[in-house]
């Protein structure tokens, strides 16, 4: 992306990453959940968050749908546009990591190339890529907000599954077969993968 102005300057903080995680106890990174409308991205998001806090590990949520009511308000879903919705995210996911908070991005994310783009902006081990797995059949009939239905009569062109593309990651951090497990093994098995990356000590409770 160009600058506008050359002019500018990076102002380095006093304050270490490191010295963030030893504030908080827990370290950083990015949950980028990728997957169809209606596999259940925004619900697991928060319900992840819900644990977390419970857990007294600082966490947010960055949701498509809530970014797209203001940061991305003027973006729409043209392949360009997602690209736009995706590089804003990441950056400001890029911040918050940096803040020391474990930043859950909710994002449909379809193309490999944007998800790429997004996780060159971490460090190793910062970007976890949670492919939410849902067959698009089971999408269809949840339909949560009615936008499958509108897709297949042809009011809302250019729609993730029906008449837009969904790139599948080839090699996610996780899996999550959303249709095929509950809510309560779904966030389990998020956690269990921040445990194994060393996210959090273990003795961090439920
Ligand atoms: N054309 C089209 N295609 C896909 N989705 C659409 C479209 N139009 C509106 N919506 C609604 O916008 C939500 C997806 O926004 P995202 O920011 O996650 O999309 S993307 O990552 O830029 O592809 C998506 O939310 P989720 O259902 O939560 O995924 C839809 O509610
Ligand atoms: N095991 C499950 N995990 C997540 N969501 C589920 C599950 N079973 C049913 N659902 C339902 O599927 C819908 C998913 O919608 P949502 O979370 O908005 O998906 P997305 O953010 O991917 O569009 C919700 O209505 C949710 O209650």
């Amino acid at each position: 992306m160009e600058h506008t102005s050359e002019h500018i300057q990076w102002h380095p903080s006093k304050i270490a990453r490191q010295d963030r995680h030893r504030l908080n106890a827990h370290r950083s990174c990015v949950l980028w959940l990728t997957g169809l409308s209606g596999s259940g991205k925004s619900t697991l998001a928060y319900e992840t968050e819900r644990r977390l806090h419970g857990m007294k590990i600082r966490s947010y949520v960055l949701d498509g749908d809530n970014l797209r009511h203001g940061l991305n308000g003027d973006l729409g879903f043209s392949a360009e546009h997602r690209k736009e919705n995706i590089r804003r995210t990441s950056e400001v996911a890029r911040l918050l990591v940096d803040a020391g908070i474990i930043t859950i991005i909710a994002l449909i994310s379809p193309y490999r190339a944007d998800r790429e783009l997004a996780r060159s902006l971490f460090g190793e081990g910062e970007f976890i890529e949670a492919y939410v797995d849902c067959p698009l059949q089971v999408c269809e009939q949840r339909d949560p907000k009615g936008l499958y239905k509108k897709a297949r009569a042809g009011i809302i062109p250019g729609f993730t599954g029906i008449s837009a593309p969904y790139e599948a990651p080839l090699h996610p951090e996780i899996v999550i077969p959303s249709a095929r497990q509950s809510l309560a093994e779904s966030v389990d098995q998020i956690i269990d993968c921040l445990l194994s990356l060393r996210m959090f000590p273990s003795g961090m409770t439920r």
